[in-house]
């Protein structure tokens, strides 16, 4: 197994010192004689990013990403794990197709790629799944979600939070009140009303989300939001956390950038659910992150092939890429506060998926070595054609951001060097 010393790393933001990985852990041997020498100066440290909220489309839609593909940009945007959305081609709602997904994961080796297990058969909404098949399988499953979908039955959904509290899982929710979004196209407001397109109203989230905190509350279990895109959800969260509710969220970096006014030039690469909201949602989710009541960022990375985009707004599928552009947007919002970054974007989701050895202390010796090395001076212009995903359905092509991801370490070993992607 290599060996590594980085020299002149800065661990998030502090003092340039010399990091050494040997074993696939953090070594406290400074030495280093027979390591590969990485000149880190200028760069920064951060424990491997984990992404809670991942379709990686394999199996069933491979034309558009595989479990291999996506792990590739997965560790090019900095990520050492990956949780992958159930709502796969068959569904995973088995034993079988969640270590199916898991086993390719690990057939890569390129990132950890954590299945999530279906919470209804089919995602249909109708009969639970086997949840505890697919807990005590070897994919070993604790988040389940129906993501795509609602859990819009609350007696299904409060079986599932009772079911799961047994393992201390979670399910993560897709909240989306099916009745108030039928035929919906975008975000309900002013600009749904000129465009004259059926809107998706804020309250069809945030009624979903108030319901879900109080079953949640009601059974004292785990629930996590997915995709929270509007101010009223976030206050929804603040006063569901502030009596003790065992609730986290995540925000995804669309939502922590993008408007509804995109939708103005009718370009479905803008098209995603929940839909791009207004600049004041915008505000207050990036308040929220700040002040913990949105624990994570997650990507929702959603590729789609090139025919399921590039028709008519109506007919195209809702979804965008994140994984390799994640870090960069939350650069460009927040600015260096790695503090920040390395909380919500892989401590917190660590904790959230039951990941340990990820979002470790690098300053510790003995730490699973899964971390990534940031250039944050470095800009770059984003080419929908020079990214790792299968799909090519960006919303930043031609955008210029900053941060440029050169090097990927999953335990110890090197899943990007150079910024490029070394299998
Ligand atoms: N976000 C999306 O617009 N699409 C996701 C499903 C989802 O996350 O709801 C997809 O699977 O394509
Ligand atoms: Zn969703
Ligand atoms: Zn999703």
């Amino acid at each position: 197994m290599m060996a590594y010393l980085l020299k002149g790393v800065s661990i998030l933001g502090a003092e340039p010192t010399d990091l050494f990985i040997k074993d696939g852990v953090i070594s406290s041997d400074k030495a280093g004689k027979d390591a590969e020498v990485i000149d880190a100066s200028g760069l920064v440290a951060l424990p491997g990013l984990v992404d809670v909220h991942t379709h990686l489309r394999e199996p069933g839609r491979e034309d558009a990403e595989t479990v291999e593909t996506g792990s590739r940009a997965a560790a090019l945007g900095g990520y050492t794990a990956v949780c992958a959305m159930a709502n796969t081609s068959p569904v995973a709602d088995t034993a079988g197709v969640v270590e199916q997904v898991w086993r390719l994961g690990r057939e890569a080796g390129l990132v950890d790629v954590q299945p999530i297990g279906a919470v209804t058969v089919g995602l249909a909404g109708k009969q639970m799944a086997e949840l505890g098949a697919m807990a005590t399988s070897a994919a070993n499953v604790r988040i389940f979600s129906d993501d795509g979908f609602c859990v819009a039955d609350p007696k299904l959904m409060r079986r599932a939070l009772e079911y799961v509290k047994a393992f201390d899982g979670v399910i993560a929710q897709h909240a989306e009140e099916p009745r108030l979004t039928e035929g919906a196209q975008m975000h309900e407001g002013e600009v749904s009303t000129r465009l004259g397109l059926t809107g998706w109203p804020a309250v069809a989230e945030e009624a979903i989300i108030a319901r879900d905190v109080l079953l949640a509350e009601h059974v004292g279990s785990r629930l996590h939001v997915c995709h929270v895109s509007t101010a009223g959800s976030v206050e929804v969260l603040r006063q569901a956390k502030a009596r003790g509710v065992r609730v986290t969220a995540e925000v995804t970096p669309h939502h922590l950038l993008l408007t509804d006014e995109l939708a103005a030039g009718y370009d479905p690469v803008f098209k995603v659910n929940p839909p791009l909201r207004t600049r004041s949602d915008v505000e207050a989710l990036r308040q929220a992150l700040l002040d913990g009541i949105i624990d994570v960022v997650a990507t929702d990375h959603a590729p789609h092939a090139v025919q399921d985009k590039e028709c008519e707004w109506a007919y195209a599928r809702p979804g965008m890429l994140g994984l390799e552009t994640a870090l960069p947007i939350v650069l460009s919002v927040f600015g260096e506060q790695w503090d920040l970054i390395a909380d919500r974007m892989s401590i917190a989701p660590a904790r959230i998926a039951g990941l340990a050895g990820h979002g470790g202390d690098l300053t510790k010796a003995g730490t699973p070595a899964n971390l990534t090395l940031v250039d944050p001076k470095a800009r770059w212009v984003v080419d929908p054609g020079g990214l790792a995903s299968r799909s090519r359905n960006t919303p930043y092509a031609g955008l210029t951001l900053p941060g440029r991801i050169v090097a990927t370490f999953l335990r110890g070993e090197a899943t990007v060097l150079d910024g490029k992607a070394v299998k």
